[in-house]
């Protein structure tokens, strides 16, 4: 099933964080999103280009409502021009499977 098409589970301090093997299988479905580190948490972030302000808040607006259909929550910098968006799972202080899943959500937003 598309990464699109899951749902978040419901996030505790006991989560599984991802490991090596599921990033090799999820990382190639979200491939314009970077794994960096943030005082050694991993984190996925992407850059999303707009032509001027009013669309780059539109789009974070639209982020902001997929977030709360899913309990889950970006880290997101709105500047002319460009929206920083950013996944982590804060329970797990790490990676979820739930982060791959509204990374791709977020491209699916950015598409339509
Ligand atoms: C109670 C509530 O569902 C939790 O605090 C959720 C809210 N959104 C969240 N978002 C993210 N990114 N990580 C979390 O651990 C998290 N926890």
């Amino acid at each position: 099933m598309q990464l699109t098409e899951q749902k978040c589970t419901a996030c505790h301090k006991d989560a599984p964080r991802v490991t090596k093997e599921d990033i090799a299988e999820l990382h190639p479905q979200v491939p314009d999103w970077q794994i960096i580190d943030v005082d050694g948490q991993s984190r996925l972030e992407r850059i999303y280009k707009f032509p001027d302000f009013v669309s780059a808040i539109a789009f974070t607006n639209k982020v902001g409502e997929a977030a709360e259909a899913e309990g889950h929550h970006p880290a997101l910098l709105t500047e002319w021009g460009k929206v920083t968006v950013t996944w982590w799972t804060h329970a797990i202080s790490g990676l979820h499977r739930n982060d791959f899943i509204m990374a791709a959500k977020t491209d699916q937003i950015a598409a339509t």
